[in-house]
């Protein structure tokens, strides 16, 4: 939560010109109600089969790139999907810019606490893991703005298609990104 997903996402499609979609947004799209309205009627575990159900079908798309949740690592079966159909940028944010970027932001239910900080750490204890088993790159979001990150991303596809390329040049993978430029 607050790495930068939805914002850099939609920066990075532009300038792929790729079509973006925000899992969250989706599941707003499609049930009429926010993030957190669904979280207080249905609870989360209604909220993460939602969640499922689109990155299921949406990582099924070509030429999309695709935000999700922090959540959506939780279920293996979204990890599977994200890594098998798609290039997977893990954005790595410390828990001080996590807590600047949401302070003012009601929308993350799982934030509403008194010890935002603590369930924070307690969310990358169990995260993190699951972020480096699915990533395919890692990037740094402390410092660059949203513009530099961009360019930093389409620089690390290029040299990982390339290295993916020259080891199986037959095989890639259905909708991997590949920069424009
Ligand atoms: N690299 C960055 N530097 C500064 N602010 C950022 C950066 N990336 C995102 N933000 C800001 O942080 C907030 C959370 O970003 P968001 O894209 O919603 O994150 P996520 O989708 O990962 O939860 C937004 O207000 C956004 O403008
Ligand atoms: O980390 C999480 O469990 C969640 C992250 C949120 O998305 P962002 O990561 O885009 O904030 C949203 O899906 C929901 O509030 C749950
Ligand atoms: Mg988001």
């Amino acid at each position: 939560m607050g790495a930068g997903k939805t914002t850099v996402g939609r920066a990075l499609a532009k300038k792929l010109n790729k079509r973006f979609i925000d899992t969250d947004h989706e599941i707003e799209a499609r049930t009429g109600a926010s993030i957190p309205l669904i979280f207080e009627i249905e609870g989360e575990a209604n909220f993460r089969q939602r969640e499922a159900d689109i990155i299921q079908e949406l990582t099924a798309q070509p030429d999309l790139v695709l935000a999700t949740g922090g959540g959506a690592v939780l279920r293996p079966e979204n990890r599977a999907c994200l890594k098998e159909r798609g290039t997977v940028i893990y954005l790595r944010a410390s828990i001080s810019s996590i807590l600047q970027r949401t302070s003012h932001d009601k929308n993350r239910p799982l934030l509403q606490t008194a010890d935002p900080r603590g369930k924070l750490e307690q969310l990358a204890r169990e995260r993190e893991p699951l972020y480096r088993e699915v990533a395919d790159f890692v990037i740094e979001t402390g410092r660059p703005n949203v513009q530099s990150l961009v360019n930093m991303i389409v620089a690390q596809l290029s040299q990982f298609e390339l290295a993916q390329s020259a080891a199986s040049p037959s095989s890639s993978k259905p909708h991997d990104i590949s920069s424009n430029q």
